[in-house]
């Protein structure tokens, strides 16, 4: 397969024209990348997030509702969806981090300010109750699915408390961490309601254990970083919540520095891998890389590999 590529690179840098100051030929020129960027810079303006860029192609979203412990709110479930949107279609965009501002990353569900619920269990008949709050629920679901329908990925960085919807929306994200003092807790037994934000779906998955997930959902018992990364929820445990998002900032960076095509492809058939059979997640592989081991990027990563040198991938 590799000797293959290689004659197809050979093939390609051909028509591609040689290899140029760790640059192929082809690449748009410096003028019209700057005309596309001027075009595609989308504006970032939210109630309850915050959206910075520490480097090139890196996104920063912070919930950023510190003085509610980052509660999620009428205006947040909007806004997730919204920015999140924005990100999947921004070319300045290859991978996002996702963190909360002030003491705890988030204490979930906003139990004063979620209008769409207030109104739905208002006085009426049962059955337009249900309807009202079926819509209610499919939207709040949105906001978190949009963090894995987003093909970059998403790293969620944890400090402190991760409550309730808090661990449904670190589940759809690509890769957690979190730092020394942080905690998790399923706590919708303890609010008479079942997990319907995605917990349930993912979380189990993610940690592989099917007999310690039922314990964590039944009890809404409160488990450390250490057990979370014992069960692969979390990856890295950090000191401090400094040392986490430079640690952040460092895997946003190596991410954003590979081939857009490939990383955004690999999100796309690990998504779609987990939810099918092997066999389906083989036919969906190969129907995409009929059309992806064409792109530029393959050529110029297996070009610089052999050059040894840092290929740069144009905008995606
Ligand atoms: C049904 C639809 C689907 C959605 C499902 C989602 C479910 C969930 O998310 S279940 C989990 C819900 N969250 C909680 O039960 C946590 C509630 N909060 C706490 O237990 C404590 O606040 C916490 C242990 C996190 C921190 O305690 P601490 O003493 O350090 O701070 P507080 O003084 O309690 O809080 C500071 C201010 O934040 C406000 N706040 C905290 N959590 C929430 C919240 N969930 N909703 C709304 N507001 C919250 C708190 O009221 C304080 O504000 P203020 O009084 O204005 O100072």
């Amino acid at each position: 397969m590799f000797s293959r590529t290689l004659n197809q690179t050979h093939q390609l840098s051909k028509s591609l024209g040689t290899f140029v100051a760790g640059e192929v030929k082809g690449v748009p020129s410096k003028k019209s990348l700057v005309a596309r960027t001027m075009s595609s810079q989308a504006t970032y303006e939210f109630e309850t997030l915050k959206v910075t860029s520490p480097e090139e192609y890196v996104k920063h979203v912070e919930l950023n509702r510190p003085k509610k412990l980052n509660a999620m709110n009428t205006a947040f479930w909007n806004d997730m969806i919204d920015c999140f949107r924005k990100l999947a279609v921004d070319p300045e965009c290859r991978v996002v981090i996702l963190s909360g501002a002030g003491r705890m990353f988030t204490a979930g569900m906003d139990y004063k300010d979620n209008e769409a619920l207030r109104t739905a269990l208002s006085d009426k008949e049962v059955s337009r109750k249900a309807v009202a709050l079926n819509q209610s629920l499919l939207h709040m679901q949105t906001s978190y699915t949009v963090l894995e329908t987003c093909n970059k990925p998403v790293i969620a960085a944890i400090h402190n408390a991760c409550i309730g919807g808090g661990i449904d929306m670190a589940s759809a994200t690509d890769i957690r961490y979190c730092t020394s003092d942080a905690w998790f807790q399923i706590k919708e037994i303890d609010i008479g309601l079942a997990a319907d934000l995605g917990t349930l779906q993912r979380f189990p998955k993610i940690i592989g254990n099917d007999s310690l997930c039922r314990e964590l959902v039944y009890t809404a018992r409160k488990f450390t970083p250490e057990e979370a990364k014992h069960m692969g929820f979390i990856s890295r445990i950090f000191p401090d919540k400094d040392a986490m998002m430079a640690a952040s900032i460092e895997l946003a960076k190596t991410i954003a520095s590979k081939s857009p095509v490939a990383v955004q492809g690999s999100k796309v058939n690990l998504v779609y891998s987990r939810d099918h059979t092997v066999q389906e997640g083989l036919d969906y592989m190969v129907t995409w890389n009929s059309a992806m081991l064409q792109s530029e990027d393959t050529a110029k990563a297996v070009m610089g590999m052999m050059a040894k040198e840092t290929p740069i991938f144009s905008k995606l």
